[in-house]
């Protein structure tokens, strides 16, 4: 059940399942101003198509009346809106329903409780489901356990640019900074945990400027970079990953579904919990 179509990322995640040979579910959940509506999705590569009715948030009832028919098969993506994370969340674990939790932002403390108590739910909860990125991620919260306050007297810099509709700060710069704060040895300071430390572009010229190519200034672009410099200026390091487009992260998304869906088969409900895009990449299960 992916929700948040006919928004880009979920109708991306839609199309991957197809081409990963999973079946859609036919009805999902649109925002809550839109008209229901029955859209077709194609995934361009393999042309397989289905048929998915969009049921505004605004009318739960109707999606919940539809349920028993799918379950217990049934896994939802979300690629919603920051505004949508928690309440989605707590449905999908008050419904029993394993998901895959991709929209960022909302109140993420809040998100791990309500699906760790009263009893862990399946769901894989990430900021970015780009394998080469989670893989990024991974070599750096490696040398945050290994080597913390290697950068310590270092200073940090964050610059990231998306579309324009992005409504909040890219998740992905927050969790990397998490990582980057370790090796500077300030994990438990407050400075630079906060989304307001991180500089947005979100215009077209500043995107331009940043190297985002004009085609994609819209049509989707995830550019990040961290800059590290040392106390006394004469030592300077750059991180840098930036994506065109939406399929990388599809493509993790609906490997994660299986992933779900293989790890469900294996141990029931004896191994219900949060797990991360790194845990799916570790099992090999990002193709
Ligand atoms: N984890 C990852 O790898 C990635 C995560 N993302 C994240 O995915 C999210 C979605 O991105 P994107 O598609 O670009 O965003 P958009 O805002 O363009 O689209 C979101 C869609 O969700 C709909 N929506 C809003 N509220 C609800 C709701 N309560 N239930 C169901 N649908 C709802 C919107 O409808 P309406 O317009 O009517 O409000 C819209 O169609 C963002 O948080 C983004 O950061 C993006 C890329 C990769
Ligand atoms: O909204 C996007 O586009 C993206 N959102 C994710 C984030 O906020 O980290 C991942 C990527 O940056 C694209």
């Amino acid at each position: 059940m992916v929700n948040g179509m006919p928004g880009p990322m979920a109708t991306a995640a839609a199309e991957a399942c197809l081409r990963k040979n999973m079946d859609l579910c036919p009805f999902a959940i649109t925002g809550p101003d839109m008209s229901p509506q029955t859209i077709t999705v194609t995934d361009p590569d393999t042309k397989r198509t289905a048929t998915v009715n969009l049921i505004p948030s605004s009318d739960m009832p109707t999606i919940t009346s539809l349920l028993p028919n799918h379950q217990p098969n049934l896994i939802a993506i979300d690629y919603t809106h920051p505004s949508a994370v928690n309440s989605n969340a707590d449905y999908y674990a008050k419904n029993k329903i394993p998901f895959v939790m991709g929209t960022t932002g909302g109140d993420r403390d809040a998100l791990i409780s309500s699906v760790t108590e009263p009893k862990p739910h399946y769901c894989v909860i990430a900021p970015n489901m780009g394998k080469q990125i989670v893989a990024m991620q991974y070599a750096l919260t490696t040398l945050e356990e290994q080597f913390p306050g290697a950068f310590q007297g270092y200073n940090l810099e964050v610059v990231e640019s998306h579309q324009k509709k992005k409504a909040d700060t890219s998740g992905t710069a927050v969790a990397v900074i998490g990582s980057i704060k370790g090796m500077i040895g300030e994990k438990d300071s407050d400075g630079f945990r906060n989304p307001e430390d991180v500089v947005l572009l979100r215009d077209d010229k500043s995107s331009s400027d940043f190297g985002v190519p004009s085609e994609y200034l819209d049509a989707g672009h995830a550019f990040h970079t961290y800059t590290l410099t040392s106390g006394d200026g004469s030592v300077e390091f750059e991180l840098k990953h930036n994506v065109c487009g939406r399929r990388v992260y599809a493509d993790g998304t609906a490997d994660a579904v299986k992933f779900l869906r293989k790890v469900i088969g294996e141990k029931g409900e004896g191994g219900a919990r949060v797990y991360s895009m790194i845990d799916v990449l570790k099992e090999g299960a990002l193709e």
